[in-house]
Parts: C-alpha cells; sequence; structure tokens
C-alpha cells in the first residue's frame, strides 16, 4: 500500500539505539530519557521533557542527516512516497550548533534519502509553544529569512496548555507572509475551545490532531464544511492517554462527519509507533478499508505543502497505483 504522511517530528523519530549512540558519542547520561530500550515519561509533560532531552544529543550537521535520512530511507521501505517533518530552529540554536546548519543536515538527509529510494519530502519549520512568544516569532522569521525551497510550511508544537493561540498570531501573519503553508497542533491536549481558537485567529489549511474538535459537534460541521485538514495521529494520542483505546478515539466519528482526515505518525519510537503501525491501526483496530485507507492518504497529498507541479505527480503516482489496485481486484473476481 502506498503511504504518505504530512506530521512527524524530525527528533522524535529517533530510534532509542540511535539516541544511545549518540549519546555514548557525546558522553552524556541519559539513563533518566532511556531505559531498557524504552523512552522514558509518564505524561505529556514529562513527553515534552524527554523530547527536548534526545534533541540535545544531535548536535552537528552531519548528526542531524543521519537521523533524517535514516527517518526518511525507513519510510520509504514501506512504500511512503511523501514526507512532511517539523522542525524546530530551536533546538540547533539551543545545543550552539545553529539554525542554518541545523536545516542544512536536515536538507542533506533528505537530499541523500531522494538519491536513494525517490521519497519526496519537505520541511515545515515549527515553533515550541513552550519556549515563548518571542522564540516563536523567531522561529517564523527564520523560516522567513531562510527562503529554502524545502521548507514550505510552518507549525507550531509543544506545550499547548502555555498561553492563548491569539498570543501568537504575529508569527502566524509572518509566515503567511512568507507564502508558507499553515498548520498548528491544537485540540490535542486541550479541547474544541483550542481548535476554534485557531480557525478563528490564524486560518490554517490544517490542524495539528485537531481530534478533541470533537467535543462540539458544530465544529465538526465546521471542518467539514470548509475542508479543513486534520493531521491525526491516533498512535500519539493513545500514548499521551487523549483516549483510552483506539475504539474510543474518534477518526472514524470525523471522517464519517465529512472531515478531511490524515494518518500521521508524530513521534513514532516515543509511543511505540511507527507510520506502518499506524496504517495497520487505521485497518485492523479501526476497521477502515483499503479504499478508506487509500483517500486519507490521498488527502495528505492534496493538502501537502508542495507547489503545484509535484502535487500533480505525487497525485498521478498515486492515482496510478491505486488503478493497479482496482484492476487486479477485478481481475480477481
Ligand atoms: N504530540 C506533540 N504535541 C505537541 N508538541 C509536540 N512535539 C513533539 N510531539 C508533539
Ligand atoms: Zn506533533
Amino acid at each position: 500500500m502506498l503511504k504518505a504522511e504530512i506530521h512527524c517530528h524530525i527528533e522524535g523519530a529517533a530510534s532509542p539505539e540511535l539516541t544511545l549512540s549518540q549519546a555514548q558519542k557525546y558522553v552524556v547520561d541519559i539513563s533518566n530519557i532511556l531505559r531498557d530500550g524504552k523512552y522514558v515519561w509518564s505524561d505529556f509533560a514529562e513527553f515534552i521533557v524527554c523530547y527536548d532531552a534526545v534533541a540535545s544529543l544531535f548536535r552537528t550537521q552531519a548528526d542531524y542527516a543521519l537521523l533524517t535520512e535514516t527517518y526518511m530511507t525507513e519510510l520509504a521501505s514501506i512504500n511512503t512516497i511523501y514526507s512532511e517533518i517539523i522542525v524546530s530552529p530551536d533546538h540547533g540554536d539551543r545545543i550552539g550548533l545553529g539554525a542554518d546548519a541545523y536545516i542544512a543536515g536536515i536538507c542533506d538527509g533528505i537530499f541523500a534519502a531522494k538519491e536513494k529510494t525517490g521519497i519526496e519530502a519537505r520541511i515545515i519549520v515549527t515553533g515550541e509553544r513552550h519556549f515563548g512568544v518571542n522564540r516563536v516569532v523567531g522561529a517564523a522569521e527564520y523560516a522567513m529569512r531562510a527562503k529554502n525551497p524545502l521548507v514550505t510550511g510552518f507549525n507550531m508544537a509543544g506545550e499547548e496548555r502555555m498561553g492563548k493561540v491569539a498570543d501568537y498570531a504575529r508569527a502566524f501573519d509572518i509566515a503567511r507572509d512568507a507564502g508558507l503553508g499553515l498548520t498548528i497542533h491544537a485540540g490535542e491536549v486541550c479541547g474544541a475551545f483550542s481548535v476554534s481558537d485557531a480557525l478563528n485567529i490564524i486560518k490554517p489549511s490544517r490542524i495539528g490532531h485537531g481530534v478533541r474538535a470533537i467535543e462540539d459537534e458544530s465544529l465538526v460541521e465546521r471542518l467539514a464544511e470548509t475542508g479543513v485538514v486534520l493531521e491525526v495521529c491516533p498512535g500519539s494520542n493513545i500514548a499521551l492517554d487523549v483516549y483510552p483505546d483506539f475504539q474510543a478515539h474518534p477518526l472514524r466519528r470525523l471522517k464519517d462527519a465529512g472531515v478531511r482526515v490524515t494518518i500521521n505518525s508524530d513521534d513514532p519510537p516515543f509511543f511505540k509507533t511507527s507510520l506502518a503501525r499506524e496504517y495497520d491501526i487505521a485497518s485492523n483496530e479501526m476497521g477502515f478499508g483499503r479504499e478508506e485507507i487509500d483517500a486519507m492518504t490521498r488527502t495528505s497529498l492534496e493538502a501537502a505543502f508542495v507547489d503545484d507541479a509535484t502535487r500533480d505527480a505525487l497525485l498521478a503516482r498515486f492515482d496510478a497505483y491505486v488503478q493497479t489496485g482496482v484492476k487486479a481486484a477485478v481481475k480477481d473476481t
């Protein structure tokens, strides 16, 4: 099955093995964040601390190239044709690498993986909400200045409970004026009001998670009517206790209500998942059929932050693959 994803954080894709080898390289004790080959955290706040600690172990352009190439190659090996990765220049700044070398390393990894496998990828610069308004504005200014053809979107991740969406509006104004696609984490830790605020104030074409919109029927209708796309990450939501299990997860109800939904992995090894597992969950735990899953993949490509020529090429490849599957199914009957 061909796959695509539009919501995965680059440091969140670091496997425990890679993190361990980085810790050995820089002689850092990570027993507080990695035990028995697993990341250690027990709630959202601790997850964010763990994430930032893992990020601090990637310290050079080559480290980021290795991390990115490794993840892109893994995605390509499960037939992923398109990936958008969420990156935060703040993490580059925080370890003294600087935003330029941080982004350059990620681009090196994308180019190397594309050369080897053909996987297409783009970068979404994100501000981390818990680093404060000035840093989020700084991230948007950086994305605007970078004028990097692989940087095509702007996001805000991090601690959703910190401040109000309106506090961060200026960052999104800068990114919008720079021609970047807009998406924002909302309706993950906080409820439906957070999604409404994002729609009213930021006017993004996509929302990161957004699943708690389900708590407000009129908001679900609004999402369906406006076609705003949700970047849904079911395994992440269960791991972070947003929902108790996959049966309680609202992906099915959102899709049936006409909301444009997609399947994503968020921070796969932190949540004991992978994009392949997320597709399996959609099929085996949530009961989506092949056509429904293909429709969600197609939505990712339709909503991708790419130029028209790239989108047309991706959609043509995807549609040709779907057609081949349909012909094979007809032949079998
Ligand atoms: N699931 C998530 N929510 C908010 N910020 C994040 N940063 C990395 N993963 C995140
Ligand atoms: Zn996320």
